[in-house]
This record gives structure tokens, C-alpha cells and sequence, in this order.
């Protein structure tokens, strides 16, 4: 399959009528052909149109033949995967296995909801049964989960496959039986027109309605802010900056009827290294998050971005080990101009703030790479400098360091909500240290770990990637996982509604065999 500057518009491929931009190749600077012109807004009204008439029917089409859905859009995938590779190694400058990886990660994504749905424990069905000698009588009272409505996706700029146009938001939402509308992401146009592609045939050879998927280019103050204030659209799923994230928020939150946004933004995903740590292991613990650093140049959201720890030799080991090693890094490509721009301003920001310290650099390079880069700040210091808390988009770390375990806990606190923080502990002082810190912990970050880093986010039931803002705008809800679904579901309850009239899972007769709580 190649690529032809189609965009998917009410899964049909439709060549846009607005101005056209091309992707550039981060590793070399140049414009990659073809062009791709962008959607205009009558695209945009008939994307959202479509969505909506296809609410009905795909949420009528149960669970079982939703699954068989997500399942063909993997076997899609598959069927494209070196070409969706190559394109997305051209227009990202991420390396082939890392983007193998990713593809599977994708598609494995695509069939754990399938299996979600094939289990039916996401509906969380409810049947309370009349009660009519009761006093009161209790009438016949049943819980379903649908659908909210036609969702908007946009796709990342750093995961442009797990987190795009086929990722974990479009998953979910198409499993919970939501039409989806994605803006793609303009760093990789080729990338997502394969794979909206590979939707688009999928929902054909199931025969869905074409409303179910539609993929648009255009820009986001233009495209993407219509799309959140198009009143058939009823919630967002967003991975990006704050400054985009905080944005899409506002429309979201001005339009006559408001709906949730669910944007993943900004973390610096603390490290706490507590003493006993440090003293046994600091030089495996420094080389450990030199190579977490360093992953996909630091373009995680769950980068290491911060570490916290208390004055003493070992620290003095860690820190020895981690810049030996990141002075040996060398320099891996951006995603694009401007995240390497963002990156290099944030970078010079610490280098020049009086109250910062470098530690370490890796080597420098040409082009929109990524020099990694450590620095140092005293707890006071970063307690006085709240810019100092603000994420770095890329390889960069500060650390801080504390004069006991009780300013550890004080900079802890002063700090923002976070998608991850990691505890490294060794021996009963530090556990008891760890067992102190964790009722805070737990007020911060969506995910706490011990004895590793947050990069790396497994898929599977138990995952949380989210947190208190700004890591999220909805800290009760994930972006990775099996629970993502709840997200792009809303509970309706029947009441003394007949039988033949209930959603099906809901019959007396349970015909989808599912699961429910009877009391
Ligand atoms: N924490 C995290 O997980 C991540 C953080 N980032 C941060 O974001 C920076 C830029 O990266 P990028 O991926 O482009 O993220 P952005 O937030 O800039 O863009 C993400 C998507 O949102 C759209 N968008 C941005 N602002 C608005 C707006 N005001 N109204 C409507 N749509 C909007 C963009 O459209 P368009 O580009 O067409 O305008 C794009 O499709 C990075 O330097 C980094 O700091 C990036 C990726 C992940
Ligand atoms: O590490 C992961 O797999 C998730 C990363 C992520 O969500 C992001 O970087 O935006």
C-alpha cells in the first residue's frame, strides 16, 4: 500500500481540498513527498455527520461483533506492517525495532479490548429485580453501559502508532461502540493515512456504517478546535503538550453543552532514591537511569525527568555512574523541528538558571537531535524556583538534593500531579521510609513503582497511565489498559422497562451469556 495524501472521510479514502503541507524527514530536514492537503470545514461537518448516524447501529451490534472489529483492524495492520514501519521510520526518525515494537503493541492493544468485550465485565451490569411486597415496593431497576457518542481523537506526535490514529484512544472508543473522528497529527501524515487505511478496510469487510471512522488532516487551531466545539462530538482523547491539552480543555469546556477532554500532558514522573538504595546499588541505579533517560531520546511522557534524593555517598556513586554514562550517549534524532526547538529552549533554560548546576551531557550533534542532558539544584533552591518543576520534553533530568528524608518529602509535595513516580529502596530503613512516603505518593502519581523507571507502560488490566493534573485533565480515568474504555461510556439504568424493550445484555434471559451482579 502506498501512500497518496488521502485522508479517511467517513471511511472513504477522499483527498482533502484544503492547503496542503508535507512531512519532513527529522533526520535529514527535508519535505518527504506527497503532499497531503488538509480537510476543509465542510469535511469536518460531514466527518462529524456521519459519526453520528453510525452511533446507532454500531452500538446495536453488541459487544461480540465489535470485537471481531477491533480483531480485523489488527489483521489490517499486519497485512501493511513493513510499509506503515518504513513510512513511520522516514517521517519520525525512530528506529525500526522500536516501531516493530510498537506496531505489535498496537495491535495487541486492538484485540485486549476485543477480548474486553468477548467478557462483557466492562458493562458492569447491574439487575436489581422488583421487589413488589417490599415497603416501599421496589420497582425492576437495571444498569447498562452505552456509548457517549461520536469521539475526537488526536493522534501523539511521540507514539505514532500505540498512541495515534489506531491507538489506545481509537481502541477503546470504537470498543466501547463510539464512532471515532481523528485529527491526525501532522508530524506523520504518511503513517496515519496507512493506518487509517487499514481501519477503513477493516470496517468495510465487517460491514459497518461508514460513519464509524474518519481520519482528517488540518491544523489544530483549525481542524482540531473544530472538531472539540462540533456539537455531535461528546469527549476527546488527547495526547500532547499542556499548552494543547489546557487548550482543547477550554473549547471543550465553552461549548453550549460541555464534554470531558481526556488529555495526557505533561509529567516529570518523579524518582525518589532512598538512602539504603543509593548505598548498595547507586552505580547500577546511575547506569539504569542513564539508559531510561536516553530511551527514544527522552520522548516519553514517562521519562525520568526528575530524581530525588538525600545527600551521602551514595548518592555521590549514582551521580559518579549516571554522567559517565550519559557523557558516552550520542546524540538520537527528534521527532521533529519543533520538539527540538522546544527541547534545546528548555535545556538552555536550566543551563542558565543561577540556581542550576550541570552534571553531565552527552555528545552534541547536527541536525533536530538530542543531546542528553543532567543537571543538579539544592531542595531549597527548587522549592524557591516553582519554573524549575516544569517538564523538559526529551533525554533532560534535574536532580534535586535534599538535606534529610523530610525535605525529600517536603519537595515531593510541592510538586505538581504526575503520571508515574518510582521509590528505589533497599533494606528496613528505607522500607520504612517508602511505607511513610506512600499515602503522598499515592495523592501524586497514577502508577507507583519500585526499583525501575516509568518508561515502558505495559498494556494489560491492572495499568494506569494517568494522574492529578496536568499529567492528566481526569485523574479517575487511564489512557493504557482495559479500563481506558470507561472513559467513552456513560451508565443508563431501565426502569420496569419489558423485557423484549431492554438492550439484550440486559434480558432476563442474559442471551450474551455476560456477566452480571443480581441482588
Ligand atoms: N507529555 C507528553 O506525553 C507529550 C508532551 N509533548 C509536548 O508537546 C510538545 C509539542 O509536541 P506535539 O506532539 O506537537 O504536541 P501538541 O500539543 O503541540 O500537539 C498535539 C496535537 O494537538 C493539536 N493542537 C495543539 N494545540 C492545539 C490547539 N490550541 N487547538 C487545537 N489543537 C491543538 C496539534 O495540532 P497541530 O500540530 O496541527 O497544530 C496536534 O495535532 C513537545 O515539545 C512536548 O513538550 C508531546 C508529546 C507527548
Ligand atoms: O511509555 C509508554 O508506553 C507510554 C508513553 C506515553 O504515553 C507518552 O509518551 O505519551
Amino acid at each position: 500500500m502506498s501512500v497518496s495524501g488521502e485522508m479517511i472521510l467517513a471511511g472513504r479514502p477522499t483527498r482533502g481540498e484544503g492547503a496542503p503541507f508535507a512531512a519532513s524527514n527529522p533526520a535529514t530536514g527535508s519535505a518527504i513527498a506527497p503532499d497531503f492537503p488538509t480537510a476543509t470545514r465542510d469535511d469536518l461537518e460531514r466527518a462529524c455527520a456521519a459519526a453520528d448516524d453510525a452511533l446507532a447501529p454500531f452500538r446495536a451490534l453488541g459487544p461480540a461483533d465489535r470485537a471481531l472489529f477491533l480483531d480485523r483492524i489488527a489483521e489490517e495492520l499486519a497485512a501493511d506492517a513493513n510499509a506503515i514501519v518504513e513510512r513511520a521510520m522516514a517521517e519520525t526518525g525512530l528506529p525500526r525495532p522500536r516501531l516493530e515494537g510498537e506496531l505489535a503493541r498496537t495491535m495487541n492493544q486492538l484485540r485486549l479490548f476485543g477480548r474486553v468485550l468477548r467478557e462483557g465485565a466492562y458493562l458492569d451490569i447491574r439487575v436489581n429485580k422488583a421487589l413488589p411486597d417490599r415497603t416501599p415496593p421496589r420497582p425492576d431497576i437495571r444498569l447498562s453501559m452505552v456509548p457517549v457518542g461520536p469521539v475526537a481523537v488526536f493522534g501523539a506526535s511521540n507514539f505514532p502508532l500505540a498512541f495515534s490514529v489506531a491507538g489506545g484512544d481509537t481502541a477503546s472508543a470504537l470498543a466501547a461502540g463510539c464512532p471515532v473522528v481523528v485529527k491526525a497529527h501532522s508530524s506523520h501524515p504518511g503513517t496515519s493515512e496507512l493506518v487509517a487505511k487499514a481501519v477503513a478496510r477493516a470496517a468495510a469487510a465487517c460491514g459497518l456504517p461508514d460513519g464509524v471512522f474518519s481520519m482528517l488532516f488540518g491544523n489544530g487551531a483549525d481542524i482540531g478546535a473544530g472538531l472539540v466545539a462540533d456539537p455531535r462530538i461528546q469527549a476527546v482523547g488527547f495526547t500532547g503538550s499542556r499548552a494543547g491539552g489546557t487548550a482543547l480543555i477550554a473549547i471543550a469546556q465553552a461549548r453550549p453543552q460541555p464534554i470531558p477532554v481526556y488529555a495526557e500532558m505533561s509529567s516529570i514522573n518523579p524518582v525518589l532514591l532512598l538512602s539504603g538504595a543509593l548505598e548498595q546499588r547507586g552505580e547500577a541505579i546511575g547506569k539504569a537511569f542513564a539508559a531510561a533517560l536516553t530511551l527514544g531520546a527522552g520522548q516519553f511522557c514517562t521519562n525520568p525527568g526528575l530524581l530525588l534524593a538525600v545527600e551521602g555517598q551514595g548518592l555521590d556513586s549514582f551521580v559518579s555512574s549516571a554522567a559517565a554514562a550519559i557523557r558516552a550517549t550520542t546524540p538520537a534524532t527528534m521527532l521533529n523541528r519543533g520538539i527540538h526547538r522546544a527541547y534545546c529552549a528548555g535545556v538552555r533554560r536550566l543551563a542558565s538558571h543561577p540556581a542550576v548546576t550541570p552534571l553531565a551531557q552527552g555528545v552534541s550533534g547536527d541536525g533536530w537531535v538530542c543531546q542528553t542532558a543532567l543537571f543538579t539544584v539544592s531542595a531549597r533552591d527548587f522549592l524557591a524556583h516553582p519554573e524549575l518543576h516544569e517538564e523538559v520534553f526529551g533525554a533532560c533530568s534535574l536532580l534535586v538534593r535534599c538535606r534529610d528524608a523530610v525535605e525529600l518529602r517536603t519537595v515531593l509535595a510541592a510538586l505538581e500531579g504526575q503520571l508515574t513516580v518510582a521509590i528505589h529502596a533497599e533494606g528496613a530503613d528505607d522500607q520504612a521510609q517508602a511505607a511513610w512516603l506512600l499515602p503522598l505518593v499515592e495523592r501524586k502519581a497514577g502508577r507507583i513503582l519500585f526499583d525501575g523507571f516509568g518508561t515502558g507502560v505495559e498494556v494489560c488490566d491492572a495499568m494506569v497511565h494517568g494522574g492529578p493534573f496536568p499529567a492528566t485533565s481526569d485523574v479517575r480515568t487511564t489512557s493504557v489498559g482495559s479500563l481506558a474504555i470507561a472513559r467513552f461510556l456513560r451508565p443508563v439504568c431501565y426502569q420496569n422497562t419489558p423485557d423484549t424493550l431492554l438492550p439484550a445484555e440486559l434480558r432476563d434471559a442474559n442471551p450474551l451469556n455476560l456477566p452480571r451482579t443480581c441482588r
